[in-house]
């Protein structure tokens, strides 16, 4: 991927080159070529069409012109497409292949088209069936007219088609050749479509009935024809097909061809320290090509029922049917499938999506010299020299990785952060001093033309297309341009900080969105937990899909500070409830019980049951901690530190990393961390354990740990409207009847709260302790005793009813502070006593 530059002076030159090939990359190079290709396929229609009426008088003036004559004005050449389209005629038609010449024609606008991006086709496919049929049907017709039509100038199979049967005929016989021709025929019509062994079948024995027909006609609809629908159209028409296949079949068809799969490798630069104006040669990889997903072959069993139904034509149709609907519903025998119950879902499709303009790597060559230039000077000025240079250009930054030479201590670069970034005159400088695994030095800096990294261009992907991930998710790219994706069950769970309007909500959106597009309903919900109320109401129209909630809950998307604490406990009582299922089974994880249960090794009259994955997402966690304190923080402790094995995985974001919010528990316990721009050094070590994101210049630039050493990646966006559309798009299909329900969660505290009226032994434990605090401030205040214990409301509000029927406070008074009935802790004292003693 890299090259080393001409140490030459006089450089400016070789930058044509890279410009040049840049350009023929380009979409607009693909476009022009695409569309000569239309207008060559056009004139070749109208010449070729135009050849079988004027093609007899052509032809004589053709074979013996007169010196020079067809380049004359006055020539006698009657073919609407002139002399050329004559020749051209003449030569492909009667010269070559006759009139499956036409094939080429067909090929030449097919291409044109695809380069012009018009439509999606199969290249590879359209070439061979083109070259197949044509070299046929040539042959067939050369040999069935044997050469020149009577009374005719046109030779139906061309010279080709006359020779190669006249040869085969030679060698084999007539009969010999027809068997041949019948035999390439049936192969090519099976390359086509699989409907033609169905065919071959039937004209053997017509009593036969048409077995998948319907399937055979989707099937025809892949040949040449039907390629032609829009991408869209297209991938529709393939989700139906493979059913539930995830989307990574249906993506990967509609994409079929090279250059849609957005994966692409570093672009790096080799810089020359020594000359401040050495040329750069740049190298930008080609798109990875990818190769046709086929869907997995559905019908091996069938065709061996149908020749066991061949055997017993009676029963045929009957069986059939008790076969099908077995096949259906999920037959005993064969793995459980949870995608059953929506069987019709369709993954959502990529043109949800918005490309924002072209996202192609581009290289502004004059940025990067100066840069370079400014880099060289200032660490020259500071008496460091340095051997090579070289630069990775990203997205939103570049990388410009430093060699010292020796001698030049690491920590001298180091110390020169500030003056460096003082020189480049730019914002968001990091220096990474050594780059982890290389003897180098890393100065990231800002390009001055940020691009968006589309989601869009992160979901084509080969990388995510491919992916083997459980819960893939696609979060941007890296510095490299390489798509950074994580196994969210190896997280297991996240940790997203970042100051307000840094990308944050766009970076839980772009979890989301990796996630909806990769799993089926039954494989994922999501439990949505939003204070802020409005950012994340765009996921209600998927409830009944992809949502997880309370079952007397009237919304699943959870924005109540009192819900939230119930949720949270909920959803440790399914945890506990999962990890007797995964111990009953003898499972040590959820894929491990999963396997079992799909492969009907586990009862479901015994409790079990598919689990789905669920992934909790709370923003804004800072104000949860706030509001509801320890009530909030444990179960996620529990959660966290437990939960991973049995598929629930925590996503908890946060404007403010602050200590008393991201505390060490939970810090201990979210091994992975996202940072996007914070506001202070200490916010930054809050989150990542190290400085860094306070340097990041927002916008979605971001610092993934999860590990030794963060990775800066630039988010992929996704903006409201392109989520929208998604969760249009799965809500208008069929869903569950409601929400994945929780189990329903039995607060203790309350019941002994309720119990409290008789039994003033079970009071809450934080009792004692509240009723000294009361009586200390004199203030029956519940927000007091709130605040003080870092509980939520709720709790607060049950120590003070306790508080009440102990005779401690006196009845609520409004919004004022309850009176405090007792003087002082020696009252107190008696009272306590009275009461344990009662
Ligand atoms: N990955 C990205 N690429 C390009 N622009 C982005 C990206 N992420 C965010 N932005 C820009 O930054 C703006 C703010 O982003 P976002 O709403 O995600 O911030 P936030 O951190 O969630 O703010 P808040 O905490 O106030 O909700 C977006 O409207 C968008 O213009």
């Amino acid at each position: 991927m890299k090259k080393k530059t001409d140490n030459k002076p006089n450089v400016g030159k070789s930058d044509i080159p890279n410009k040049v090939m840049t350009a023929i990359k380009g979409e607009t190079v693909h476009f022009i070529i695409g569309l000569l290709c239309v207008i060559f396929g056009v004139y070749m229609l109208l010449a070729f069409s135009s050849f079988f009426f004027t093609g007899g008088n052509d032809q004589s003036i053709l074979s013996h012109p007169n010196p020079g004559e067809l380049l004359e004005t006055g020539n006698r050449i009657q073919n609407y497409a002139g002399a050329r389209g004559a020749q051209l005629s003449q030569f492909l038609i009667n010269d070559c292949f006759g009139i499956s010449a036409y094939f080429i024609i067909a090929f030449l606008i097919v291409a044109g088209m695809k380069l012009m991006k018009a439509y999606e086709f199969n290249l590879w496919k359209w070439f061979v069936s083109c070259t197949a049929l044509m070299i046929w049907f040539s042959i067939t017709l050369g040999f069935a007219f044997g050469g020149v039509l009577e009374d005719s100038f046109l030779y139906p199979g061309g010279l080709h088609g006359y020779n190669v049967s006249q040869w085969i005929c030679s060698q084999v016989g007539a009969p010999g050749l027809i068997l041949i021709l019948l035999v390439t025929g049936i192969l090519i019509g099976v390359f086509f479509t699989k409907g033609t062994i169905d065919v071959v079948r039937k004209a053997f024995r017509p009593s036969l009935p048409r077995r998948n027909k319907e399937k055979d006609e989707n099937k025809d609809s892949e040949t040449l024809s039907d390629k032609q629908e829009s991408p869209a159209e297209y991938q529709e028409k393939n989700n139906k097909e493979t059913k539930n296949e995830p989307v990574e079949n249906a993506v990967s068809e509609q994409t079929d061809e090279t250059d849609t799969y957005e994966d692409s490798k570093p672009v790096e630069i080799e810089l020359e320290p020594v000359e401040t104006t050495a040329p750069l040669q740049v190298e930008t990889s080609k798109p990875i090509s990818n190769k046709e997903t086929t869907p997995a072959p559905v019908e091996t069993n069938k065709e061996e029922e149908d020749e066991n139904e061949y055997s017993e034509p009676a029963f045929e149709i009957n069986n059939e049917r008790k076969e099908e609907d077995e096949e259906y519903r999920g037959n005993i025998n064969q793995p459980y499938n949870p995608r059953l119950d929506l069987e019709h879902y369709k993954f959502p499709t990529l043109d949800l999506l918005n490309s924002y303009g072209d996202h192609e790597p581009t290289i502004d060559m004059e940025e990067q010299n100066a840069n370079k230039n400014r880099i060289i000077q200032v660490l020259r000025s500071f008496g460091i020299e340095i051997s090579s240079i070289k630069a990775s250009v990203g997205p939103t930054i570049t990388l410009y990785e430093i060699t010292p030479a020796e001698g030049v201590r690491i920590s001298k670069i180091r110390n020169l952060e500030d003056d460096i970034a003082l020189s480049l005159s730019a914002l968001g400088i990091r220096i990474i001093a050594p780059i982890p695994g290389k003897g180098t030095i890393g100065i990231e800096v800002p390009n001055a033309n940020p691009r968006i990294v589309p989601m869009s261009s992160i979901l084509a992907s080969k990388k995510f297309q491919e992916t083997t991930f459980d819960l893939p998710v696609a979060l941007g790219k890296t510095i490299t341009n390489e798509v950074f994706m994580v196994d969210l069950t190896k997280a297991p769970h996240m940790l997203v900080a970042g100051a307000t309007g840094q990308g944050k909500s766009v970076g839980l959106n772009a979890i989301v969105t990796s996630l909806l597009y990769k799993k089926h309903p039954s494989e994922l919900k999501f439990v949505i937990i939003d204070p802020k109320k409005v950012e994340f109401a765009i996921y209600a129209p998927i409830e009944k899909h992809f949502l997880a909630k309370l079952p007397d809950a009237s919304d699943a998307i959870i924005t109540d500070v009192s819900k939230v604490v119930q949720t949270l406990n909920s959803l440790c009582v399914e945890m506990d409830t999962r990890y007797d299922l995964l111990r009953k089974a003898g499972c040590r994880n959820i894929k491990e019980y999963n396997a079992k249960f799909t492969s009907r090794q586990l009862n479901p009259e015994n409790g079990h049951r598919f689990m789905p994955y669920i992934v909790i997402i709370i923003d804004e966690f800072g104000d949860l901690i706030m509001t509801a304190g320890k009530e909030v923080e444990l179960p996620i402790c529990r959660i966290a530190q437990l939960a991973r094995a049995v598929g629930i995985h925590a996503i908890i974001a946060t404007q403010r990393p602050t200590t008393n919010i991201i505390t060490g528990t939970i810090k201990a316990n979210f091994p992975a961390r996202v940072a996007f721009r914070v506001a202070s050094m200490m916010d930054s070590r809050t989150i990542l354990d190290r400085p860094g994101a306070q340097q990041l210049i927002g916008k979605g630039d971001m610092l993934y740990l999860q590990g030794n050493d963060p990775v800066r990646v630039q988010c992929a966006f996704v903006d409201t409207p392109e989520v929208e559309k998604i969760a249009e798009y799965i809500s208008h299909q069929q869903g569950y009847p409601t929400a994945f329900i929780l189990p329903e969660y039995v607060d203790e505290n309350a019941e002994s709260s309720s119990a409290a009226d008789v039994d003033m032994n079970r009071l809450d434990p934080l009792f004692e302790e509240a009723a000294r605090l009361v009586i200390y401030h004199q203030q029956g205040s519940t927000s007091l005793i709130q605040r003080k214990f870092s509980i939520g409301y709720n709790r607060a509000g049950r120590i003070m009813d306790q508080l009440e029927r102990a005779g401690i406070v006196g009845p609520a008074n409004g919004s004022k502070a309850r009176d405090v009935l007792c003087m002082d802790e020696n009252d107190l004292d008696m009272r306590l006593n009275n009461l344990k003693n009662q």
